[in-house]
């Protein structure tokens, strides 16, 4: 069982994906988390985050790991804990440059398919191109909207308020237009993705309704 969930920053994949794998017992990976740490550790060596030449060389350097248990996600670089640093407002700015380029696609890309292989009953992968490119054959494919506003409004709540909700928009915005631009393996719907529009509904309800679609397929195939 393998469940994609894609979709722009704010539409609620991280805390979907979490809930909906702990549900159903499968394993879970935030491939945004991983995209995230390997632009930590960019910074945190004086890369140039602007020179895709300079990313690419470097992109070999990190070991990211990621933890695939929903209830204790975990993301580290060599063997550190970067669950807090990677959502800085620098990383953030930082991270669509990042993950454009094709060197660091590839090998995020391979480590996140050998994961969804490995997991024991299954796993809810989330980011931006698991069901177009990193696992297309995947069993349910769920593409995540919002609109801005309301993604916005999240977000800026998620940081207390200290970065107001129109500045908050104004950054969602232009990195959904990098990631989406992007030539290699841009934020995109799959033609088989169902599209759920989380702008109105609660988390639960968002969660309950993933997981009657997984439930039915389960169905559909036994
Ligand atoms: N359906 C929802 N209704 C209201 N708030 C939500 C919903 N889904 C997620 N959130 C909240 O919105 C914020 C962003 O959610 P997150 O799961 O991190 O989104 P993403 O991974 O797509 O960026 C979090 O604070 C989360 O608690
Ligand atoms: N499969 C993925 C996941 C994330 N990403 C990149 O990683 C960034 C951070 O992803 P994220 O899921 O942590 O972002 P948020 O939704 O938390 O804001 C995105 O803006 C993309 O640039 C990607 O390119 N491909």
């Amino acid at each position: 069982m393998i469940v994609a969930i894609d979709g722009p920053s704010g539409t609620g994949k991280s805390s979907t994906s979490k809930a909906v794998a702990a549900r159903l017992g499968l394993s879970y990976l935030d491939t945004g988390a991983q995209y995230r740490a390997m632009t930590w550790w960019m910074l945190a060596n004086g890369v140039d985050v602007q020179d895709p030449a300079a990313v690419a060389d470097a992109s070999g350097k990190p070991v990211v790991t990621s933890g695939t248990d929903p209830l204790h996600p975990q993301i580290s670089v060599d063997g550190t804990d970067v669950s807090g640093p990677i959502r800085s407002q620098e990383v953030t700015a930082a991270v669509s440059a990042v993950s454009a380029v094709p060197e660091v696609r590839a090998r995020m890309v391979d480590f996140q398919r050998r994961t969804a292989a490995a997991a024991p009953a299954g796993i809810v992968v989330e980011g931006r191109d698991i069901g177009t490119t990193v696992l297309p054959a995947a069993t349910v494919k769920i593409f995540l909207t919002a609109s801005a506003e309301v993604r916005a409004a999240r977000r800026s709540g998620e940081l207390n308020g200290a970065v107001s909700v129109a500045a908050t928009r104004e950054a969602l915005i232009r990195r959904d237009a990098a990631d989406s631009g992007r030539t290699t393996s841009p934020l995109a719907k799959a033609d088989d993705a169902v599209e759920v529009d989380t702008s109105e509904l609660t988390l639960d309800e968002v969660v309950d309704r993933i997981v009657a679609l997984v439930e039915q397929r389960r169905a559909a195939v036994r």
